[in-house]
């Protein structure tokens, strides 16, 4: 990672292991650079094991230590399978970024029992699962840190009642985490990008580019965010410099669910420090400059 600038201190995680579902792509695979640039091991948890092999080896390029562990969160063997494998190979979990997640976009009456069950179990059970895992198998003795991520979804989102609902879920089961689980000193805490430039936004169909780019202008500080800004709030949550806050979810969204029509967003504000984060996607959804 010769010229990223993390903005937390050197060694950070030197000695601890961190799970990343979701590592292979956007926020997960970001999270994942950024933690094992400050010492961290990383395991790397998602479906595609292509994806997750091609992070391995970037991280490994850099000098960092990572594993891939591919699997569906949603299947609830192949969760304890993983996350006892996790612990075969490094020895202890200390923190678990449970990002794994997604949705099709689709208006409520377009959503079928299966299509809404494939994003609950998605987006809920299967962080549920994993988190429950990471629980019994080490946490529960010797203590962690959990960060779910969520949605900013508050209030409603068209397009995206199932997600909503889903990761209104997760905020609750975050709420209820923290305080079953204070007593193993295991804190679990939310974190909740509002619209960023992820590579996820690329799954999205090509009909939906406009709406994505127009998103900014709903946006009081007037951009998208970076999947960078979302690793360095998952990233403070997991520290010591948290280490009072649990039962908490993290906006990273711009102040987008203060925006008022009447009142402008800042205009294309570009991102700050763009260039210091090398390794983040540029989805060609938002198109050049
Ligand atoms: C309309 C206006 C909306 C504006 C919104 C603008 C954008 C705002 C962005 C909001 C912020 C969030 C951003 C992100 O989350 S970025 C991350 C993006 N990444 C992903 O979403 C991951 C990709 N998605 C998936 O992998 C899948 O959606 C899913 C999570 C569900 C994976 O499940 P699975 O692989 O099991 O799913 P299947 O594809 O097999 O489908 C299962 C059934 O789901 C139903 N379905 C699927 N697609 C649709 C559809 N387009 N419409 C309706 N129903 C759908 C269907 O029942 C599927 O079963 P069948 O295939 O047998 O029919
Ligand atoms: N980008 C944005 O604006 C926002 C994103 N989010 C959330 O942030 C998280 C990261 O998204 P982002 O990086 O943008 O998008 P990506 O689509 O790049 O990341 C989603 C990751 O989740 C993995 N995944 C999905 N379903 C499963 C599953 N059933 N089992 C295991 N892994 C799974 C995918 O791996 P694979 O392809 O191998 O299945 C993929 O690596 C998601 O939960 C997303 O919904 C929330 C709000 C806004």
């Amino acid at each position: 990672m010769s010229s990223y600038r993390s903005a937390f201190r050197p060694g950070l995680f030197d000695g601890q292991v961190v799970i990343v579902t979701g590592g292979g792509s956007g926020i997960g695979r970001c999270t994942a650079h950024e933690l094992a640039s400050l010492g961290a091991k990383v395991a790397l948890l998602g479906r595609n094991p292509d994806k997750l092999e091609t992070v391995r080896a970037e991280i490994e390029g850099e000098g960092g230590e990572a594993a891939c562990f591919p699997l569906d969160i949603r299947e609830e063997p192949a969760v304890e399978a993983a996350v006892a494998a996790v612990l075969a190979r490094f020895g202890r979990i200390d923190g678990l970024v449970n990002n794994a997640g997604g949705q099709f976009p689709a208006p409520l009456a377009a959503i079928n029992q299966k299509g809404w069950e494939a994003v609950v179990r998605t987006n809920l059970t299967g962080g549920f699962l994993v988190a429950r895992a990471c629980f019994i198998q080490w946490m529960a003795d010797h203590g962690g840190s959990i960060v779910n991520i969520v949605a900013d979804m508050w209030n409603g989102m068209p397009g995206m009642g199932h997600s909503g609902a889903a990761r209104a879920g997760m905020v609750n089961f975050t709420e209820t985490a923290a305080f079953e689980w204070a007593g193993c000193a295991v804190r679990v805490n939310a974190v909740a990008p509002g619209w960023i430039a992820s590579s996820g936004m690329d799954r999205y169909p090509p009909h939906m580019r406009d709406i994505i780019r127009g998103l900014a202008e709903h946006v009081p500080l007037g951009r998208l965010g970076l999947e960078a800004e979302v690793a360095a709030a998952i990233t403070f949550l997991l520290s010591p410099a948290a280490a009072f806050i649990s039962g908490t979810t993290l906006r990273v969204d711009g102040a987008a669910p203060n925006f008022k029509p009447h009142w402008p967003a800042a205009k294309g504000k570009p991102a700050p420090e763009w260039d210091a984060f090398p390794l983040a996607s540029k989805p060609s959804v938002l198109g050049e400059g």
